[in-house]
């Protein structure tokens, strides 16, 4: 990419948009092209292609998604299969259809089989079944990566697909229900403990295991992919390394400061138990994480009480 190359951001409002955009921007990348979801809804095809035809950007960094934890998979399945599966299809075929250079799919963990062994590796996708609280998803997720490598068998385009984990960081999405755990139970926390409350309830066992990579390195590694490869297959960008989700909670009452204890609800879903990244193939080509957990949540809350004043203010 040259630093005058037009660059689209999908989705350059989210979590992970926002830190794409200013990875950009910090190595000196001007020529970004962006739209909020009310601007250009990506749904609609007419939309889209009118959009691409005006613009003709020659990379794009497609993070536009309708994304959430397990609950919202769960429960709003049609839109996260009908919504994801309608915005990938209309920026893919437009970003064929106008020559861009080279476009970056973001898919998910969630991917990979259920019941796969452990680290995932790339070669595991579509060799079982997948885990059924979000299955409407990764199959939405894993017919991007499909458009991706046909548009490239048949066409040429250079459509590179990469697979993160379990993301947090600045701008997260903090909703009680639909956000995934490591925001909620940063809010959960920080609220029992201006409350006075003596427990928190942490939903499931407390057994499963994630990996948890800060948004900010997940943006330094797409760039870095960007600049660097070019193949059909597949890229998994985690760190590496898991905990379980009492362990996680623990992590994040301490950041909090809050001293009560931790009830596990197990009336709520675990979903997958373990969905650790094989991240050899990222590391061979030269690419680390660089923000360690601790590190990264002490500066996750950081930015949930800026967001929270700013919320007072109002
Ligand atoms: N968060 C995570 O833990 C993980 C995320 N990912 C993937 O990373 C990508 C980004 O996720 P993240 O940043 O967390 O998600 P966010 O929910 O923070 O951001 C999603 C973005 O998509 C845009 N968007 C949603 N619907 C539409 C629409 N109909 N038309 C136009 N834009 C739309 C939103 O735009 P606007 O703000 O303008 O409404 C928003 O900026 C997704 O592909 C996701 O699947 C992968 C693994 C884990
Ligand atoms: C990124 C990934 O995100 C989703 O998958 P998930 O990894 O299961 O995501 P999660 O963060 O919501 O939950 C992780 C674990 O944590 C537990 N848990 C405890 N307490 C809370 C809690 O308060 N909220 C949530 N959400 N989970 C909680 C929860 O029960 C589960 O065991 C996918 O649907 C899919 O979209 C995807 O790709």
């Amino acid at each position: 990419m040259n630093l005058n190359d037009k660059i689209y951001i999908a989705g350059h409002r989210g979590m992970v948009g926002s830190a794409i955009e200013r990875q950009l921007r910090k190595k000196g990348f001007q020529n970004i092209v962006t739209r909020t979801s009310s601007a250009l809804d990506l749904r609609n095809q007419a939309a889209v292609n009118e959009f691409f035809a005006a613009e003709q950007p020659a990379y794009v960094f497609l993070a536009a998604a309708k994304v959430g934890g397990i609950y919202a998979n769960n429960t709003y399945r049609a839109e996260f299969l009908y919504d994801n599966l309608v915005m990938e299809t209309n920026i893919i075929h437009a970003a064929y259809q106008n020559e861009v250079q080279k476009l970056l799919f973001l898919g998910s963990s969630c991917i990979y089989p259920k019941a796969a062994p452990q680290p995932l590796k790339e070669e595991y996708l579509l060799t079982a079944p997948l885990e059924p609280t979000n299955e409407p998803y990764a199959i939405a997720k894993i017919a991007g990566i499909k458009l991706c490598e046909a548009y490239r068998d048949q066409y040429g385009c250079n459509f590179i697909s990469v697979m993160p984990t379990n993301l947090y960081g600045i701008g997260d999405n903090y909703h009680p229900q639909n956000s995934h755990v490591l925001p909620a139970l940063i809010r959960r926390f920080h609220e029992a403990k201006e409350r006075g409350d003596n427990e928190v309830v942490v939903w499931g066992t407390g057994t499963p295991k994630r990996e948890f990579l800060y948004a900010d390195d997940l943006a330094d590694a797409c760039l870095f992919l960007m600049e660097q490869y070019n193949d059909k297959s597949l890229v998994n960008i985690g760190t590496g390394e898991d905990l379980s989700i009492a362990e996680l909670a623990q992590l994040v009452k301490e950041a909090v400061g809050f001293d009560g204890s931790i009830v596990f609800d197990a009336t709520k879903p675990d979903g997958t138990l373990r969905k650790l990244l094989d991240v050899s193939k990222l590391h061979s080509m030269g690419w680390k994480h660089n923000i360690e957990l601790k590190e990264g949540i002490a500066m996750a809350y950081a930015d949930f009480l800026k967001k929270e004043i700013q919320v007072e203010k109002v």
